[in-house]
This record gives C-alpha cells, sequence and structure tokens, in this order.
C-alpha cells in the first residue's frame, strides 16, 4: 500500500495498531487441515462451502456478541460451514489468539487466522490452518514483502490466503505463488462494499487457484451471484454472527450453506 494513500480512519487505526504488536515466541509449525480438500467435502455432499466468521464486533458492526466463541463454532459446524475464520485482531474486531486455540482444539474443520500480518514474526502466535495476507497492506515502509511472507507461512507448515481487491492485486498475488486468494468486496480505503468488485475481479485469477468470495454476502441470492461469478467458496461475518440482533448463529450458517437440519456432523475433539 502507497503510504499516501487515502484510507478509512478505521482501517488506519488498525494498521498503526498492526504495526506496533510484536511477534510470539518460539516459532510455529503446524500440520494443517486441507482448505480446497474441506471446500471439496461440503460440495460433494450437496452443501456450499462457506468459510464461517467469528468476528464478536468489527469497525462497520452495528453492535458486539459476547457468546463463548467455542459455542459460536460449534453452531457454525453444525450448520455446515466447511471452515472457520477466528479474528485474532484484538483491539478494533475483539478477537484473540487464545479465542483462535479453543477453536480449533474444539472442532474438525480448518481454521483460518484473521488478522493483519505485516512482518515475519506476527506469524509466531498461534498455530492455525490458514493465514491470511492482505496485498493492499504489504509492500509498504515497515512491513514485509509478500513473496517472502508467504515463503516465511508456508515453512511454518500454514496455508496461507492472499487477499485481494484489484486486478493488479490478483497479478501481484499469482506473481508471489499464491494458490488460495480471496478477492475481498470491501473496500478498505472506504470500507465500502460492493459485489461487483468480485465479479470485476475474478476473471483475472488463474484456474487452479481456490477462489474465495469475501465480505458483504448476506443471503442465498448473493451466494448464487458469488457462485456464478466464479467463487469456490464464500467467507462470510456479519450475516451470520448478526452482532446488533444476536440471533440463532447455526440458523443463520445453516440458511447460506443449504445444509439440512439432520445431515451434518456436529464437531469433533482433534
Ligand atoms: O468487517 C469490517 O468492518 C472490517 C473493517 C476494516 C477492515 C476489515 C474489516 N473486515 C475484514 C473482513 O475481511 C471481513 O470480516 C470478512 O471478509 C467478512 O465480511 P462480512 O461478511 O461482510 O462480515
Amino acid at each position: 500500500m502507497d503510504d499516501s494513500e487515502e484510507i478509512a480512519p478505521a482501517v488506519q487505526s488498525i494498521l498503526d495498531a498492526a504495526r506496533e504488536r510484536g511477534g510470539g515466541g518460539d516459532r510455529v509449525s503446524v500440520t494443517p487441515r486441507s482448505l480446497p480438500d474441506a471446500f471439496d467435502a461440503v460440495a460433494d455432499a450437496g452443501r456450499t462451502p462457506v468459510v464461517a466468521e467469528i468476528k464478536p464486533t468489527s469497525p462497520t458492526a452495528d453492535g458486539e456478541r459476547t457468546d463463548d466463541p467455542v459455542d459460536l463454532a460449534q453452531q457454525m459446524v453444525a450448520g455446515g460451514a466447511a471452515a472457520l475464520s477466528v479474528l485474532t485482531e484484538p483491539d478494533h474486531f475483539g478477537g484473540s489468539a487464545e479465542t483462535l486455540e479453543r477453536v480449533r482444539e474444539a472442532v474438525d474443520v480448518p481454521v483460518l487466522r484473521k488478522d493483519f500480518i505485516l512482518h515475519e514474526a506476527q506469524l509466531d502466535v498461534v498455530e492455525a490452518d490458514v493465514v491470511l495476507l492482505i496485498v493492499r497492506f504489504l509492500e509498504a515502509e515497515g512491513t514485509g514483502d509478500l513473496t517472502d511472507l508467504l515463503a516465511a507461512a508456508r515453512e511454518r507448515g500454514f496455508q496461507v490466503l492472499v487477499e485481494t481487491h484489484t486486478a493488479a492485486e490478483v497479478e501481484q498475488a499469482v506473481d508471489a505463488g499464491a494458490d488460495i486468494i480471496g478477492v475481498n468486496n470491501r473496500d478498505l480505503a472506504e470500507l465500502a462494499v460492493d459485489l461487483g468488485t468480485f465479479e470485476a475481479v475474478a476473471p483475472d485469477v488463474p484456474d487452479g487457484v481456490t477462489l474465495i468470495a469475501e465480505s458483504g454476502i448476506q443471503t442465498p441470492d448473493d451466494i448464487t451471484r458469488m457462485r456464478d461469478a466464479g467463487a469456490d467458496a464464500l467467507l462470510i461475518g456479519s450475516a451470520i454472527m448478526d452482532h446488533d440482533a444476536a440471533t440463532d448463529v447455526e440458523a443463520n450458517t445453516r440458511r447460506l450453506t443449504g445444509a439440512d437440519t439432520d445431515a451434518i456432523e456436529t464437531t469433533t475433539d482433534t
């Protein structure tokens, strides 16, 4: 990201906090649960591959959910989620590494660590199956290089979701060797959401890459729209967490995965 680029104050604050955060201690080494395999298994079972996100709050949420994240995770899996995303960013999203650790122990689906990782030491915080690297936030002063961070994450065993928002960022992700790419419908400069972003950018993602549509997906019609545009899977937070009304997370997930009430195996310990 060009340091002179205008971005929303909330995002600037997220980035400032991320720059300040250090890493963990010992180098993480993980044997990951395969994200593409989890998507294939769910699709083969006739459900929509959804990564359901545990996001207690966010700069754009109207409230906060204080339910136990492990309960939420189990409800999401019972509702047919193929994988989970857990915010570990503490200052703006109410997340923590400890939450991710507890959730990953309680479920057997792949778990994405959703955070704003800017340098290598920040990979050594907690075991996860997938970590997120956001193209837009890398390559500015004081951050790591995308290619180097991708390699560093893989050396630790992580799968890597490389998040993009434009065709140029997709090109950067592909050049860096990404094999799982997300297109975020939320513009992190303005925080506006437009599902047309995925439709515009998806054609630039090469075949063979696992492609995830992120943000702003609320309804089964939105899912059809993203799947028709080429999404292998959907990353959904707000519509499942329903921060202001605190509705039933399992039902919210089921509505979006198309899961039958009795067809889903519930969670097991790993
Ligand atoms: O969700 C936010 O308000 C937000 C604000 C600033 C930077 C990032 C933000 N979200 C990160 C995400 O990528 C979303 O949590 C994720 O894609 C799910 O989106 P949604 O289904 O719209 O909650």
